[in-house]
């Protein structure tokens, strides 16, 4: 897993126009010294849940943040009553630099940023091949959030029995991305959680998916019994059966060091905060080709010159075809 250890706040490294005309902040001596540092598995409502060592805290975050907000996955540093006993309220004084950040918009008109996870390495994108039908466009959007974030790519292809996944394996092929296939019958026999589990150990992994297509079912394998939900869906007459996820949550991973974070059913994934430039960083065999495209190019323009470096050679035209369609998916479509 990746090493958190006590990194300092980038907010605090770069140095900040000093308006007051006071000191200049220095991290030599960072304030609350003696903060405990937690991770995030939770938050709700302003309430944060936080892992202290081995213990479980709720927290709430300390005015001096601001308007700053942690969210699952966030390395942070706590002070006060840490004991994690009921009715304790620790608090957050800082937020670790982040490694990554899965964000998302509810809807690409609306600009306000939705973090969904931080720090996580990977991102499972669990697509069902039938019931519900795959959404291509729906996967394409989540890479490119994944490329976008600094996480890595996981194609979880569930309900293999009811479909096959060529399909859907040939159109992400010059990806290259890592998948895992899985049917009903290797959930029983547990072959489900040791193929996927392989990909999850010693990382922090965000599944996301539609509602319907088997994330719930697949993550309660992964994690502690008793950290399971229930699967199913409602029933429409007591509305209970389901559970009702607002939040992302991270959940130990069993069998392995690692960590699962559940994310809420995406029915759309919102990407108007996306910088292209971010986006084709996940394809350095492209990126070294863009050297003369012409300022903030879109990469999907006529004088982008990744047309002449692919045409030179240097890359596969198929990768270059890949990298547009995902691109192409930050406008939005009917569906979406
Ligand atoms: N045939 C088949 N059904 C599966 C498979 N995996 C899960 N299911 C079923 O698909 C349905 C939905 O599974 P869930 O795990 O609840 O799906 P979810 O993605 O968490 O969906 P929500 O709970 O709606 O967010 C359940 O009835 C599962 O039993 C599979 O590999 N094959
Ligand atoms: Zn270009």
């Amino acid at each position: 897993m990746r090493r958190y250890g006590k990194h300092t706040d980038e907010d605090d490294i770069r140095s900040r126009p000093n308006r007051k005309g006071n000191r200049p902040r220095t991290h030599i001596r960072p304030k609350h010294e003696d903060a405990a540092e937690g991770f995030v598995l939770t938050v709700d409502r302003g309430r944060l849940t936080c892992l202290v060592e081995d213990t479980v805290v709720t927290a709430m975050k300390a005015r001096e943040l601001g308007r700053k907000a942690a969210v699952v996955g966030d390395r942070v540093a706590l002070v006060g009553d840490l004991s994690g006993a009921k009715d304790t309220l620790a608090r957050i004084v800082r937020i670790e630099e982040r490694a990554s950040l899965l964000r998302r918009t509810a809807d690409d008109d609306d600009p306000y940023e939705r973090v969904v996870v931080a720090n996580a390495d990977q991102l499972a994108i669990v697509t069902a091949l039938a019931d519900p039908e795959p959404r291509p466009r729906l996967i394409d959007r989540c890479l490119v959030a994944a490329f976008d974030g600094g996480l890595t790519p996981l194609l979880v292809l569930t309900k293999s029995d009811l479909a096959s996944a060529d399909e859907i394996l040939e159109l992400y092929g010059a990806l290259d991305i890592p998948y895992v296939v899985t049917s009903r019958e290797e959930l029983e026999t547990g072959q489900a959680a040791d193929r996927v589990r392989e990909h999850l150990a010693g990382k922090v992994t965000a599944f996301v998916g539609h509602s319907g297509v088997g994330k719930t079912t697949l993550v309660n394998a992964l994690v502690p019994k008793e950290r399971r939900r229930i699967t199913g869906h409602v029933n429409a007459v007591t509305g209970r059966g389901r559970h009702t996820t607002t939040s992302a949550l991270a959940l130990p991973l069993e069998g392995a060091e690692g960590w699962v974070v559940d994310t809420p059913g995406v029915r759309s994934f919102g990407l108007a905060h996306i910088d292209p430039s971010r986006v084709i960083h996940a394809f350095p065999d492209l990126e070294a080709g863009t050297g003369d495209c012409p300022r903030a190019c879109s990469h999907d323009e006529p004088d982008c010159a990744l047309d002449q470096w692919v045409a030179d050679g240097h890359a596969d035209p198929a990768r270059l075809y890949s990298l547009r369609r995902l691109l192409s998916t930050r406008e939005r479509h009917e569906g979406d």
